[in-house]
């Protein structure tokens, strides 16, 4: 995977200060990683670590203090906020812990919302093809609450991937769900990326969730100190340890 020459998502030096004089706190320090097309990642480490700052600089809601981000070849570091916010709404997607689903809407029309905020279209059939292979075809006319939480995040997988993005990435996609559910959501997110072909980019605590992933990439006081290529939980757990020790 190493030898991909343009990753789909590509950081490069990425520095991230928060606030400035004595009270900075350096979040990341010079992260460099290409994660490659059409691959899973997990991105784990201690609470503080910069695992979310790391999200955020790579999915362009925040700007890194240092460093480039290239998401499919634009460097992000350059573009103005305009030209950020219709990037992110064309290239990337997003799946967060709490489903943010809008209550008022259907399913249906939850995940054909990004379409609608950028005035374009789906490909025929892509919805349909979504939701049947996400398993909710029977309930896109249902609004949230009357869908479970593992179905409920799977409307919010359809939703960002609706728009036929370079990268979606997942902040905490199971930490609201039980085992089960949770379990369903990663083989729906391992999917996206096996059959689809999508790049997923996700933030976890839980190793066993990470072990889904094809790669993990571990962070300790914002710097990337382990990447593991086809994890297990028992490696996982391993590296974390002796990271915390
Ligand atoms: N907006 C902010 N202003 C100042 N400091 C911040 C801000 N956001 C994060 N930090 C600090 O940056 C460091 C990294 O935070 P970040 O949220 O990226 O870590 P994390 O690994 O995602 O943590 P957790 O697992 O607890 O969510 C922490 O020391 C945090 O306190």
């Amino acid at each position: 995977m190493n030898v991909d020459p343009e990753p789909a998502v590509l950081l490069d030096g990425v520095g991230k200060v928060y606030g400035t004089g004595p009270s900075a706190v350096t979040a990341l320090h010079e992260v460099s990683h290409g994660f490659p097309r059409g691959s899973f990642t997990a991105v784990m480490g201690p609470s503080g670590s910069g695992k979310t700052t790391l999200l955020q600089c790579a999915a362009g809601l925040i700007r890194p203090t240092a460093g480039s981000v290239r998401v499919g070849g634009a460097d992000l570091t350059t573009l103005t906020e305009a030209e950020l916010s219709r990037l992110r709404g064309r290239r990337i997607g997003f799946v967060f812990q709490a489903f943010n689903l809008l209550p008022a809407l259907t399913a249906r029309e939850n995940i054909e919302l990004p379409l609608r905020l950028t005035g374009t279209r789906a490909r025929p059939g892509w919805v349909e093809e979504l939701v049947r292979r996400t398993g909710i075809a029977d309930q896109v006319n249902r609004r949230p609450h009357e869908l479970s939480g593992g179905q409920q995040q799977r409307v919010a997988i359809c939703r960002a991937l609706v728009a036929q993005p370079e990268v979606v990435f997942a902040d905490e996609p199971t930490g609201n769900l039980d085992t089960r559910s949770g379990q369903e959501v990663l083989t729906q997110l391992r999917l996206v990326v096996d059959v689809l072909g999508q790049t997923v980019i996700m933030v976890t605590h839980d190793p066993a969730v990470a072990s889904r992933a094809d790669r993990v990439l571990i962070l300790s006081d914002g710097r990337l100190t382990d990447v593991i290529d086809a994890p297990t939980t028992a490696r996982i757990s391993t590296a974390l340890t002796h990271r915390a020790g």
